[in-house]
């Protein structure tokens, strides 16, 4: 995953690139996914990576997704003994920030109480709280206002996790309320935020 440097020296030299792991999952907003990781891609220095859940796949082509895009049957793919990679331990090395966007109510509540029954929320469930993890819940809105969805985005924003907050649309289901993903935009330039602060730490 890290780039190989020809020797010591020079990976002291080599200003790598920032690592942005997307987490997508089964929320209709997954549909922005292509838009997302073009935005993301348009910043200089940044390198994505995507890691899927198998209900976000029904929301967007994965040959819109220029970037490399793993899902839970790599994870099983490349482990077969005890001496293979762990994919979920790699990307959590990898990244410099995980970006989940957007959170479907039913990944919040497994990241809510520790479940971690997929590559995704391995990678959140082994995830290292000095980097940056921010989060994008979107569902329908009578689930955003289910009293349970305030007490697991308030979970997580104890665990140090920074929401990028949904907003009001008229939902694909005709709902209009809360519940919509943030705007592209928005996550984009939370994402740039987070990242000069990095940077800034870096150069300090
Ligand atoms: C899809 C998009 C981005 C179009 O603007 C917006 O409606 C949205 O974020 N919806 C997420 C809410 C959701 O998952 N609703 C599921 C049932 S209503």
């Amino acid at each position: 995953m890290e780039p190989k440097a020809t020797c010591p020296a020079a990976a002291c030299l080599v200003e790598r690139k920032f690592h942005v792991l997307v987490g997508v999952t089964g929320s209709v907003a997954a549909l922005k996914l292509p838009l997302l990781v073009s935005k993301l891609l348009d910043i200089p220095g940044l390198e994505v990576a995507v890691v899927t859940t198998e209900r976000a796949k029904h929301f967007y082509n994965p040959q819109d997704i220029p970037v490399s895009l793993y899902s839970d049957a790599d994870e099983w793919e490349m482990w077969k003994c005890r001496t293979d990679p762990v994919l979920h331990i790699d990307l959590r090395r990898w990244a410099d920030l995980l970006l989940v966007a957007p959170l479907d109510a039913n990944t919040l509540g497994k990241v809510a109480s520790g479940i971690c029954d997929n590559l995704l929320t391995c990678v959140i469930r082994a995830w290292d709280c000095s980097k940056p993890l921010l989060f994008c819940p979107a569902m329908n809105t009578a689930m955003w206002e289910h009293p349970v969805t305030a007490q697991q985005v308030n979970q997580l924003k104890a665990f140090g996790y920074v929401e990028i907050p949904c907003v009001t649309k008229k939902l694909v289901c005709g709902d209009k309320g809360l519940g919509a993903m943030a705007e592209v935009g928005t996550i984009v330039d939370k994402v740039k935020e987070v990242l000069f602060q990095h940077i800034g730490f870096q150069q300090s």
